[in-house]
This record gives C-alpha cells, structure tokens and sequence, in this order.
C-alpha cells in the first residue's frame, strides 16, 4: 500500500529525519512512536503529501505519491489531526458532509447514495442525536468523533491519524480507537496512528515504527517494541512491562525514577 524509501527530511537546513525505511500492507494498522521531537508528525506529514521529503521517495499504490493528483490523494487518504474542524457556524452534518468534497463535481453534485451513506456513518459514530448542533457547542470527545465521522465519509483507503487521543479522557480514548479498528477490519482500511501512549499503540496496531531523533530506531509487533530495555534506551525512564491479562499484549506500568 506505500512504501517509505530512504526519506529524508529537513527544516531550515536542520536535518528532522534521516533514512527512513519503512512499508505498510493493505489492512494493516501501524503505529508510529517515539519521544517528543522525534519527527513523528513530519513523517506524516510527508505520507499525506501535504510536505515533499528532501531525499527518498514515498510510493502510493506502487507510484510516487507526488504522480498522484491532490483530488487522487484525497479520494485515497484522510488525515485525523488533533486540531481538525473548521470554526463556527457548522453543524456536525455539514462538517461530515465535507468528507464529501474529493467526490464532487463542480457543481457540487455526486452519487446519489451519498446522503445514505452520511446517515449511516452519523449513526454508527453515535452523532445522529447532534447532528444539527453546531461545533461549537460540543465536548473534545465529540469533536472528535466528528472529525474520525468525516474522514469516514471520504471512504479513504488510508486513514492517517496524528496523536487522535491527545485531548481525549480515557473512555473516549479507547472509544475512538474501537470505531477506528471496527471500521478497519470491515472496509479493510489501512491505518497508520501516531500515538503517544504506548499501551494504546501496543493495544490497536499490528505493527510499530519507533523513532529516535528522526531515526527509525526499532520496527515489529509490539511485543519486539514495548519491552523496558528498548523504552530505556530510547525514552530514558525505566518503566516496568507487564502482558495485558486479556489481550496478552505488553503494557507499560510507569515508575517514579525518585523511588
Ligand atoms: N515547520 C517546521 N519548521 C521548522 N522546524 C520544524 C517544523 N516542523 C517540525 N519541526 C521540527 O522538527 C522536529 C520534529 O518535529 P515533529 O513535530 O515531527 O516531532 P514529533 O515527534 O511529532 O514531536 P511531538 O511528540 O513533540 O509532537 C522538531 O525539532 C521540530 O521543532
């Protein structure tokens, strides 16, 4: 599905990734991990085309992801940043609706099952109840599910998702998650999160990619990722990782390094 080929990227002369490898199968959700500065959000800013790198390439579907169009790009790929809607004065609906706009012809018009399908997506992400509220008056939480909603309605075949739990508490956390991986294994989307929390990351994605200083550090399951000797070196805290007792994936137990 893409493939990441010796990227390299800079700002201003300084150099934020280096030589990194990487590729992603269809269906797959992949993590992208790493302590603050490591280039995580660059990264996926070049995935999503909306950067160019300065060396490598990055291929879409077997072509260059430059080759594709940016309507292309936007029929195949939605991004779920942290600071995602526009501002006041839209319904959820119509914010949904926009998901919609790579699909348009120039007179706004398109298939006619899409209001259908903008009906079923409210309704799975459990928005039909504020459908017609505009955002302003929302909680985090609901903000964004509308964002994941809309991303939704672009029908992508691959979701890109920046740190999507950053301002959520944990019950929507794992909620959010949930409705992403549900989604996935029904249309068989390809998902690539950069994710903060770790147990998070080690829960949903079958793979991870961990950066050290714009360097791929380490890459594989979870299990070869989250062990307390890789988060040492890389995150310099000491934590202790234990199997989660009914998924059996690791999770990480902090420590107080004054203890
Ligand atoms: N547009 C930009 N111009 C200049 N420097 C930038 C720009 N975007 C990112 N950087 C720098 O690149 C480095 C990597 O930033 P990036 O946001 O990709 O890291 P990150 O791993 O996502 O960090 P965090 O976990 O803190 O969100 C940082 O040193 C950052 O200051």
């Amino acid at each position: 599905m893409i493939r990441v080929d010796g990227v390299g990227k800079a700002y201003d002369g300084i150099p934020v990734l280096h030589d990194v490898h990487f590729s992603v199968e269809s269906g797959e959700c992949f993590g992208i991990i790493g302590p603050n500065g490591s280039g995580k959000s660059t990264l996926l800013k070049l995935l999503s085309g909306v950067e160019s790198p300065d060396a490598g390439h990055i291929w879409l579907d077997g072509r260059p992801i430059e080759a594709h169009s940016r309507k292309e790009r936007a029929r195949r790929i939605a991004v779920l940043q942290q600071e995602p809607l526009p501002a006041v004065g839209f319904t959820v609906r119509d914010v949904v609706e926009m998901g919609r706009f790579p699909f348009q012809n120039w007179l706004g018009e398109e298939r006619e099952d899409a209001a259908q399908l903008i009906d079923a997506i409210i309704q799975m992400l459990g928005l039909s109840d504020l459908q017609h509220r505009t955002l302003e008056w929302l909680s985090g939480g609901e903000k964004q599910r509308v964002a994941l909603a809309k991303a939704m309605a672009q029908q992508p075949r691959l979701l890109l998702l920046d740190e999507p739990t950053t301002y959520l508490d944990i019950g929507y956390q794992v909620q959010l998650m949930d409705m992403v991986r549900a989604w996935q294994r029904k249309e068989g989307v390809t998902v690539i999160a950069v994710l903060h929390d770790l147990n998070l990351a080690s829960l949903y994605c079958d793979r991870l990619l961990l950066l050290q200083k714009g360097r791929p550090c380490r890459i594989g399951t979870p299990r070869e990722i989250v062990r307390a000797d890789v988060i040492r070196e890389v995150y310099g805290t000491q934590p202790i990782v234990i199997d989660h007792p009914v998924r059996q994936s690791p999770q990480i137990l902090l420590q107080s390094g004054s203890e």
